[in-house]
């Protein structure tokens, strides 16, 4: 039998970790199976384009987390259960469920802790988890959507489970950056995934066999254009990597983008970004 937690765990930020760490724990103990019931989306209210962290990173953290048994039901086929059905399809592989406070489910989200608590019997425990909060604020995926949205990265990383990322396949931009001294790798950025204010950023870069940091500029390259890119200077770095797959975690805010009035003063700002970059790994990245 299951001890297990339910919710979609967007980000599996510091409040899905109560839960799930509670499980394992709860599992361990008893000698039962940790287990957490997730969900193929969100339905239609939009919040699927906008996604923290993408289907595979979700899985791979919950797993890492010591859960064993992940189910992913279709949020089509389950919402229009009532909260009978779908207790009762808990209750068959469950012997305790852990929630948080404000948990709801079944159709027109009628089902609640209060129901739950109800329904408890020899076989079946419910356990309430409080809300994890920060500066008076209950934590969640919402909360941490507009901390990216805002530019504000490194508060939300300190809120996931790892630090934002975006991996993708390195495409061919304009072939302009080498002519000036900075060859910028353009990432093609996953669908569905929440896009950070536009700016500049230090980040952590992953290619091939190469770890490291970079700056990179997601937004328009306002002297150029106005096309999307996401584009990484990656440092200490010399190789052609077009169609190979690239991991940025994007740690911190730098500046806005700017419009430059020439190739001159995009290369000087660039040169002070760089500069900012280095500074920020020597104080919060010197091992
Ligand atoms: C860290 C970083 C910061 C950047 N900042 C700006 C900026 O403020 N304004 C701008 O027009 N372009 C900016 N760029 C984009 C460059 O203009 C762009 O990389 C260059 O045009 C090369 O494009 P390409 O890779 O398509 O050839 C920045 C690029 C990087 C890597
Ligand atoms: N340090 C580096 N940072 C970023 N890209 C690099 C670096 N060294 C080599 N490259 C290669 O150069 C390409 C970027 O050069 P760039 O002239 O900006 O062309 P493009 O416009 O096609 O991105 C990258 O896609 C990568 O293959």
């Amino acid at each position: 039998m299951n001890v297990a937690t339910i919710g979609y765990f967007d980000g599996v930020h510091l409040g899905h970790q109560r839960l799930i760490n509670k499980v394992v724990e709860l599992a361990e103990k008893e000698n039962l199976t940790p287990a957490v019931y997730t969900f193929n989306s969100f339905g239609n209210n939009g919040k699927t384009n906008e996604l923290i962290m993408t289907r595979g990173e979700k899985v791979r953290a919950i797993k890492e987390l010591g859960v064993k048994n992940i189910t992913t039901l279709i949020f089509n086929s389950v919402k229009n259960q009532s909260k009978e059905e779908f207790l009762a399809r808990i209750k068959s592989e469950c012997c305790v469920l852990v929630v948080g406070e404000d948990f709801r489910f079944g159709r027109n989200r009628e089902g609640d802790v209060k129901y739950l608590m109800r329904n408890q019997d020899d076989n079946f425990k419910v356990v309430v988890m409080e809300d994890v909060m920060i500066e008076g604020e209950k934590i969640s995926s919402t909360l941490i959507r507009n901390l990216i949205k805002n530019g504000e990265l490194k508060k939300a990383n300190s809120l996931l489970y790892e630090n934002f990322q975006m991996e993708g396949e390195v495409v061919r931009g304009f072939g302009r950056g080498r002519t000036f001294g900075y060859k910028t790798a353009n990432l093609e950025l996953p669908k569905n995934l929440i896009r950070p204010k536009y700016g500049v950023y230090l980040s952590k870069v992953e290619v091939d066999d190469f770890s490291g940091f970079g700056m990179t500029m997601i937004g328009v390259a306002e002297t150029f254009g106005t096309r999307f890119s996401c584009e990484t200077n990656i440092f200490d770095f010399d190789k052609e990597i077009y169609g190979r797959k690239m991991k940025l975690e994007i740690v911190d805010f730098l500046r806005e983008n700017k419009a430059m009035d020439s190739i001159e003063s995009l290369k000087k700002q660039l040169m002070q970004d760089k500069k900012k970059c280095m500074k920020i790994i020597e104080e919060d990245f010197t091992f």
